[in-house]
């Protein structure tokens, strides 16, 4: 049986891009006697479990913790059972990109400890509620220096590093948004016209932080801003870096 899935507490952090494409993931599948699928559950929000029976749209199943439910077929969402046991560093890896699938997916990875995970351009951070002082070290802020998007696990050094690199602008309600260039590739003028490296133009870029109340949109927002000053340079002014005058806004 597969353990009850939860609500995360977690943070989306957005970089918008004028060119992104939409990502979009068809989830139609035909669901029919035997199907593995998720049906939604009042306690748990999703339970597993397999098709047993069909009548007309209403369709009975067999839960993993061995509970027999009826629900609407349009209710159902079929089961992933090829993602890997240790989950999808990137969302756009799974088969079926809907709310029980992408729950399922940051609920095995917070479990083992990786807060982390992209949608595409997009990362979701969940809430540790613990500190992880190796996650956002000295060291950590040297890898993801310049490194491309992708290349390295999800973290918010990277989301920050790909936004000091390169410009661009645009802000939407739209949901997600994929970056325009194949991931492991440096992005570049060549590959995206108008993407031009922050730092040449001297052009505003902006990240979107987003999430409830108590999700870590602070805890992001100072991770971000520290980064972006130990990018920008350790120059003291008056004896303090320009990483302890950002943080002291
Ligand atoms: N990345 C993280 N590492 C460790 N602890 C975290 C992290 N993110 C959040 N927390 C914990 O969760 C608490 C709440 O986070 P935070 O203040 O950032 O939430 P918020 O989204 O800004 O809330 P509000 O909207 O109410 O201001 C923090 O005080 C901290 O204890």
């Amino acid at each position: 049986m597969s353990p009850p899935l939860v609500y995360p507490f977690g943070v989306i952090v957005r970089i918008y891009f004028r060119d992104g494409v939409y990502l979009s993931k068809a989830t139609a599948v035909n669901i029919v006697v035997g199907t593995h699928v998720w049906v939604e559950d009042t306690t748990e929000a999703w339970i597993d479990g397999q098709v047993t029976q069909i009548k007309g749209q209403e369709a009975e199943i067999k839960t993993t913790d061995g509970k027999t439910v009826v629900a609407n077929i349009s209710k159902l969402y079929p089961m992933d059972l090829e993602a890997p046991a240790g989950g999808v560093d990137d969302m756009t890896k799974l088969s079926y990109l809907h709310e029980p699938g992408v729950l399922q997916n940051l609920r095995i990875r917070y479990e083992l400890n990786e807060i982390y995970t992209y949608t595409g351009n997009i990362l979701i951070a969940i809430n540790p509620f613990q500190k992880l002082p190796h996650l956002y070290d000295a060291h950590m802020m040297q890898q993801y220096k310049g490194a491309p998007f992708g290349e390295l696990s999800p973290h918010v050094f990277a989301i920050a590093d790909t936004s000091y690199r390169l410009l661009p602008i645009y802000v939407t309600a739209s949901n997600i948004i994929l970056f325009p260039w194949t991931r492991g590739c440096s992005p570049c003028g060549c590959m995206f016209n108008g993407v031009r490296a922050m730092m040449h133009e001297g052009k505003s870029n902006s990240i979107l932080v987003s999430g409830e109340s108590g999700a870590g949109k602070t805890e992001t927002t100072k991770m971000l801003m520290r980064f972006l000053a130990y990018r920008g340079g350790r120059k003291a002014t008056e004896g303090r870096t320009v990483e302890q005058q950002v943080l002291e806004v």
